[in-house]
C-alpha cells in the first residue's frame, strides 16, 4: 500500500522537534482512534495535540518505570497491553503506518539547543545592550526545522504556540489566592506533573474524608505507596486508595472497598493504574474533552474547592475575590529604593498620582483609566502583584526632550481637510502616505495582514532585516563602562511605523486611523503563571491576527537615566527589560543625548508590564506608531496579534534579550518561555 500522506506529515512534523517515527506512530494511532479519525483535529496547531500526546506517554512511561509495581498493577498493565495491542493492530492496518528505525527520543528543547538559532534581528530592549543580538550563527533557513511551515515562511502560517515542554516546575505548595472560577490558561505547562515521591513512610491514618467514615481507616494496617499524598492502605479485610489530596494534604478524595462485601478478594490496585483507565474513560466518552485532560487534576482541584470552602474567618472566601490588604510600595520588587524621585503625589512628571494597587482593584487593576476592566488573578499560589502605579498614556520621568505643539506639525504631516473616516476616502490622506502610502489599518480595526507580514518578516528574518549603525550609538554612550573603552554600536532594526491620525487631522474622532490612541478594546487580565514566569498577562476573549492589544505605557526615560537607575538598584530589578525607542536612530542626524529614549514600566505602567517575554514566536509583535510627535525620536509602541489567539491563551512578546551577553548592567533571566526556538537553552 503507499504510504498514507498525513501519516507522512505528521511523522514530519514531529521528527522536526526531534521525535522518531517509531514514538510517533505509537500515539498517533492512539489518537487517531480517540479523534475518531479526524485528521483535522491532529493537524491543527501544527500537530500540537500528537506533540502533547507523546510528551504525556513519555512521562507516564518513565513514571511507570520509577514505580515499583505490585503484583496486582502488574496484572492490570498486562491486561492494558493486551487491549492496547488489538486495538494498534486495528488502527496499524487502517493507517498504512509505515515501519521507521528506532532512534533516541528527544524533547524539542534538546533538539533546539543543538540547532537553535540567535536571530539578530529581535525588537531591541536595552536589557540585551539595547541594540540587535548576536550575529546568529546559522542562517534561519539551516537551523530552523524544515516542517515548521510558520518559520520558513511566517508570513503565510499562522505561528502556534508550541507545546511547554517545562513540566513539573509549577509551585505547589502555596494554595492559590485570588480565584475566580476562570478556565486554566491555554498553554501553560501542564500541571499535574510533579515530581514524584515515593518512599516508604510510618504508618499513619489517614483523616477520613466524611465524618462518619471511620469504620474502615479504624482497620488501616499497612501502608504501601505515598506520592503527591497519595495513599493506598489495605489489610485483611479494607482497602482504601487516597486518590487525590489539596496541595498540603489537608483534604483527600478516597476510594475505599470492604472486601468482605464483595464477592471476590479485592487487592489495593496502584492510584496510577486507576487514573490512567479513568482518564482514557473520560476522553472516550465525553468527546469534547481537552486530550491533557487529566482525572488527577479534575480531583485535586475538587479538593482545593472544599478547602476553599471552609468557613475560616481569616481566609478569604471563595468566589469573592477578596485578597489582603497591599502593602505600601516599598514593599514591592517594583518599587522601594527605584522609586523615581520626583514622585511626590503630585503631578510632577505629568501624571496624576493615583495610589497604587489595593485589594479593590482585583476587578480593575486600570481604576477605571482604560475603556475596558483589566482583572487579576491567581489561581497558582498566595502572591500578589507588585505594586506599581497604573497609568494609560506615558509619561515623562524628568529630562527626555519630547518637545512637540501643533504648529511644529506640517500639513503634509496630518489631513486637515479630512472628513469623517479616513479610512472611507477613496484615496489615501497625507497620514496613510506616511505609513507606507497607504492605511494600516482594516475596516475592521486590524493591522492589515500584509503590513503586518513585513514587520514580522523583519524581526524574525535575519537575512531580511536591515540594520542601521549609529556613528555615535547613545546607548553605548549612556553605559557606565567602568573606564573601558565604549563598544561600538551594534546595530538598530529599521522598522516600519504606523502613522496615525490625530488632533491637526479633520476627520472625526472614530476615524479608522486612529486604532492606537483609541486604548485598549479588548478583555485581559492579568494572571499567575504555572511556568515560573510569575504574572502575566492574557486575553479572555479570540483574538484575530492583526488585533491591537495594548501600547507598551511607562515613563519615558533617556537611556542615560534608565542606567543610572539600574546603577543606583542594590538589587536585581526584575522589570528592567525596558523596550529602546530607537526605530529611528541610525538615521542622517545624530541624536542629542536627552532624545534616545526608552519606556520603563517599572513603577508607571499600564498591562503591559505583565507581558512575558517568549523567544522568536510570540505571539504579539511591538510596531512603533506615531501619533503626535513628527520627529520619530519619540514615538508609541504598540502590540498587535502576530496570529489567532484563542481566549485565556497567554499574551507574549519577544523581548529582544540578548541572554549570552555578560557584559549587559543588567541581567537576564532565565527563560522559561517554552519555545522551541528559546534562545536560552
Ligand atoms: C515585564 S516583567 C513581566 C511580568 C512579570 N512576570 C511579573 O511577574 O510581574 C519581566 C519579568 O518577568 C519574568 N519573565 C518574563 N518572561 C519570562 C520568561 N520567558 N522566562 C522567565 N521569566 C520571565 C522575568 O523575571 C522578567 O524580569
Amino acid at each position: 500500500m503507499p504510504p498514507n500522506p498525513r501519516v507522512e506529515k505528521a511523522f514530519h512534523a514531529m521528527r522536526a522537534i526531534g521525535i522518531p517515527d517509531v514514538k510517533t506512530k505509537q500515539v498517533l494511532k492512539n489518537l487517531l482512534r480517540l479523534y475518531e479519525k479526524k485528521w483535522e483535529l491532529i493537524e491543527e496547531e501544527n500537530y500540537r495535540a500528537l506533540a502533547d500526546a507523546i510528551f504525556e506517554s513519555e512521562d507516564t512511561q518513565a513514571a511507570e518505570v520509577k514505580e515499583n509495581v505490585d503484583n496486582a498493577e502488574v496484572r492490570v498493565e498486562m491486561k492494558k497491553k493486551l487491549e492496547q495491542d488489538e486495538r494498534m493492530n486495528t488502527i496499524e492496518e487502517e493507517t498504512h503506518i509505515q515501519e521507521e528505525p528506532e532512534s533516541p527520543l528527544k524533547r524539542p528543547r534538546s533538539t533546539h539547543q543543538e540547532d537553535q538559532a540567535s536571530p539578530s534581528c529581535i525588537s531591541p530592549s536595552l536589557n540585551s545592550s539595547g541594540a540587535l543580538l548576536k550575529k546568529p550563527k546559522l542562517e534561519v533557513e539551516e537551523q530552523l526545522p524544515k516542517s515548521q511551515p510558520e518559520l520558513q515562511s511566517p508570513v503565510k502560517t499562522p505561528l502556534t504556540e508550541p507545546v511547554s515542554p517545562l513540566k513539573g516546575v509549577e509551585n505547589k505548595e502555596e494554595p492559590p489566592l485570588y480565584q475566580n472560577g476562570l478556565k486554566t490558561p491555554i498553554n501553560e505547562p501542564l500541571t499535574d506533573d510533579l515530581p514524584q515521591l515515593k518512599a516508604h513512610v510510618p504508618v499513619t491514618k489517614p483523616e477520613s474524608f466524611t465524618k462518619g467514615d471511620t469504620s474502615t481507616d479504624n482497620n488501616l494496617v499497612n501502608e504501601v505507596i505515598l506520592r503527591n499524598h497519595i495513599q493506598a492502605t489495605l489489610d485483611g479485610s479494607t482497602a482504601k486508595l487516597d486518590i487525590a489530596s489539596s496541595s498540603s494534604g489537608e483534604i483527600k478524595i478516597s476510594l475505599s472497598c470492604n472486601s468482605d462485601k464483595e464477592m471476590a478478594k479485592f487487592s489495593v490496585t496502584n492510584v496510577d493504574s486507576v487514573l490512567k483507565i479513568m482518564d482514557e474513560k473520560c476522553l472516550e466518552s465525553y468527546k469534547v474533552l481537552d486530550p491533557k485532560f487529566s482525572v488527577k487534576k479534575l480531583m485535586e482541584d475538587m479538593c482545593e474547592c472544599f478547602l476553599d470552602l471552609r468557613s475560616d474567618s481569616s481566609e478569604p472566601p471563595v468566589g469573592t475575590n477578596a485578597i489582603p490588604p497591599i502593602g505600601p510600595l516599598e514593599t514591592s520588587a517594583a518599587g522601594g529604593e527605584h522609586m523615581p524621585p520626583n514622585v511626590d503625589g503630585s503631578t510632577a512628571n505629568g501624571v496624576e498620582n493615583k495610589d497604587p494597587l489595593t485589594p479593590d482593584d482585583v476587578n480593575d487593576m486600570a481604576k477605571g483609566q482604560e475603556s475596558v476592566m483589566i482583572s487579576f488573578v491567581n489561581e497558582v499560589n498566595n502572591k500578589r502583584p507588585p505594586s506599581f502605579f497604573y497609568i494609560p498614556r506615558n509619561a515623562i520621568f524628568q529630562s527626555a526632550y519630547i518637545n512637540y505643539s501643533l504648529a511644529s506639525i506640517a500639513d503634509d504631516n496630518c489631513c486637515p481637510t479630512c472628513l469623517g473616516n479616513c479610512l472611507t476616502a477613496p484615496t489615501p490622506c497625507p497620514c496613510a502616505l506616511q505609513s507606507g502610502g497607504e492605511f494600516a489599518y482594516t475596516n475592521n480595526g486590524l493591522l492589515k495582514e500584509e503590513i503586518l507580514d513585513e514587520c514580522i518578516k523583519a524581526i524574525r528574518d535575519p537575512q531580511k532585516c536591515h540594520l542601521s549603525y549609529c556613528k555615535e550609538c547613545p546607548l553605548e554612550k549612556s553605559k557606565n563602562t567602568g573606564g573601558l573603552e565604549q563598544q561600538p554600536c551594534k546595530g538598530h532594526l529599521d522598522r516600519g511605523f504606523i502613522k496615525e491620525c490625530w488632533l491637526k487631522c479633520g476627520c472625526s474622532k472614530k476615524c479608522g486611523n486612529r486604532v492606537v490612541q483609541g486604548g485598549i478594546k479588548h478583555k485581559l487580565q492579568v494572571f499567575m503563571t504555572r511556568g515560573g514566569k510569575g504574572w502575566g498577562l492574557r486575553t479572555l476573549e479570540d483574538l484575530p491576527k492583526g488585533a491591537f492589544v495594548c501600547e507598551f505605557v511607562g515613563e519615558v526615560l533617556t537611556c542615560g537615566e534608565f542606567y543610572s537607575r539600574v546603577s543606583q538598584s542594590s538589587k536585581e530589578d526584575e522589570y528592567a527589560h525596558p523596550p529602546l525607542l530607537d526605530a529611528d536612530w541610525g538615521g542622517e542626524n545624530e541624536l542629542k543625548k536627552d532624545e534616545a529614549l526608552c519606556l520603563d514600566a517599572t513603577y508607571y505602567g499600564n498591562v503591559a508590564r505583565f507581558i512575558n517575554h517568549r523567544c522568536f514566536d510570540a505571539n504579539m509583535i511591538e510596531i512603533p506608531v506615531e501619533v503626535e510627535n513628527p520627529d520619530r525620536h519619540y514615538y508609541h509602541l504598540a502590540f498587535f496579534t502576530t496570529r489567532k489567539v484563542k481566549a485565556f491563551e497567554e499574551l507574549t512578546r519577544d523581548y529582544g534579550i540578548d541572554f549570552d551577553d555578560e557584559d549587559n548592567p543588567v541581567k537576564a533571566f532565565t527563560c522559561q518561555c517554552g519555545s522551541r526556538f528559546c534562545r536560552n537553552i
